[in-house]
């Protein structure tokens, strides 16, 4: 199984490109859509999050008030280090589980939607890495733009992150996202090309399909063995 990482910095187009993977047929695990899950009312994550940093960021249905939360985190490194801390272990199990599913049903080419990937060492599972990379003047208007957020708030997250030129020399595949969406689209399409290359023989044992083939061959020459015994015994 080829796991494709695909990361950059906040606003910088991941979804834009996670939603072009789709619409060719090739599932994404969305960690920000797994962090969510590990924070919903009652779970685990929330129980954590919520002895840590008491009820005042919770909303008066329960469930935790992600503005307020993301006011205090990305305003001081202590606390979203604690956040971390607290939420990574759900994150990483949920991923680990929406990938198994997505092995079960046989996906040969999976790809992995962590903003941070790098940060949370999880690049040596995937292979290629994709950056999304964007000037970060371009980010801050894009990421007021979409969220409605003051310049002070949108620096304090793309703060919050590793910069995006380390995480650049990092990638095997950059995709520059400053100019239109028609150019994002055309630097996709080779982007596809490569990744969708015939599987590599490590990325082949690693799929459902390898996995069956293994199995039919042990089984095979489990099968031959007692043959051959049977044949001597004669
Ligand atoms: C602080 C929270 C509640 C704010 O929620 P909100 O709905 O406002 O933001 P959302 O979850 O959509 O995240 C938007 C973006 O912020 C960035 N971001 C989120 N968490 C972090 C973090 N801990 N450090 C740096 N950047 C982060 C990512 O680029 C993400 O795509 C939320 O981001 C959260 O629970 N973060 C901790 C979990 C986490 O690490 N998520 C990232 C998945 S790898
Ligand atoms: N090439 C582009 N031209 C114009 N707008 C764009 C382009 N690419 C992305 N956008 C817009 O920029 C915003 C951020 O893009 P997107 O949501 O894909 O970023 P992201 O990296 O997934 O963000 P996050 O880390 O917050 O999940 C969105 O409003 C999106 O529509």
């Amino acid at each position: 199984m080829r796991i494709v990482g695909l990361t950059g910095g906040i606003s910088s187009g991941k979804s834009t490109v996670s939603n072009l993977f789709k619409s060719h047929g090739i599932p994404v695990v969305d960690a920000d859509v797994v962090a969510r899950a590990a924070l919903n009312k009652g779970t685990g994550g929330w129980r954590k999050v919520v002895a840590a940093f008491g009820q005042e960021i919770l909303l008066e249905n329960g469930e935790v008030n992600r503005p307020r939360l993301g006011q205090i985190v990305f305003s001081d490194p202590d606390k979203r280090q604690l956040l971390n801390r607290l939420l990574a272990p759900h994150i990483s199990s949920g991923i680990f589980w929406e990938i198994v599913k997505l092995w079960m049903k046989g996906h040969k080419i999976i790809v992995l939607d962590v903003p941070l990937l790098f940060e949370a060492k999880m690049d040596k599972f995937t292979k290629p890495i994709i950056v999304v990379w964007v000037d970060p003047e371009i980010q801050i208007q894009r990421l007021m733009a979409r969220d409605g957020s003051s310049e002070e708030d949108a620096r304090g997250r793309i703060n919050a992150q590793m910069s995006l030129d380390v995480k650049r020399s990092k990638a095997d595949i950059i995709i520059d996202n400053c100019g239109s969406l028609d150019d994002l689209n055309e630097q996709f399409q080779k982007v596809l090309s490569e990744v969708s290359k015939p599987l590599t023989w490590t990325e082949f044992w690693r799929s459902r399909q390898g996995a069956l083939t293994a199995l039919a061959l042990v089984t095979l020459g489990v099968l031959l063995c007692r043959k051959a015994f049977n044949s001597d015994d004669l």
